[in-house]
């Protein structure tokens, strides 16, 4: 899978709403009602994670989720990091 161009980034960005492009990472951060919906967030994305083959780097304190995507084989972006997104976002507004 090819490494994605900046303007192929910030182009899918726009259809992801709350995403930033980070140092070398799409990024979002997320707040859940408490530690038991963030958990449960993390463990629906976890199986997608695996479904995919494509893992988020993420920190999770208390009711706060923070995911950072990027393709480590690739050294950078690529369209399995805007899938994962596109998968979080669907996991998330599901609740
Ligand atoms: C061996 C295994 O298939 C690879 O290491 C996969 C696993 N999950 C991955 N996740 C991410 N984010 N980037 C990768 O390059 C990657 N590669």
């Amino acid at each position: 899978m090819d490494k994605l161009t900046t303007p192929q980034i910030e182009a899918q960005l726009k259809n992801l709403d709350g995403w930033t492009y980070d140092n070398g990472s799409i990024c979002k951060s997320f707040v859940f009602k408490d530690f038991k919906e963030a958990f449960s967030v993390m463990t629906h994305i976890a199986f997608v994670a695996e479904q995919q083959n494509h893992h988020p780097n993420w920190e999770n304190v208390y009711n706060q989720l923070t995911i950072k995507l990027n393709t480590h084989d690739a050294g950078g972006i690529t369209q399995y990091d805007f899938d994962l997104a596109n998968a979080i976002e669907q996991i998330v507004s599901k609740g």
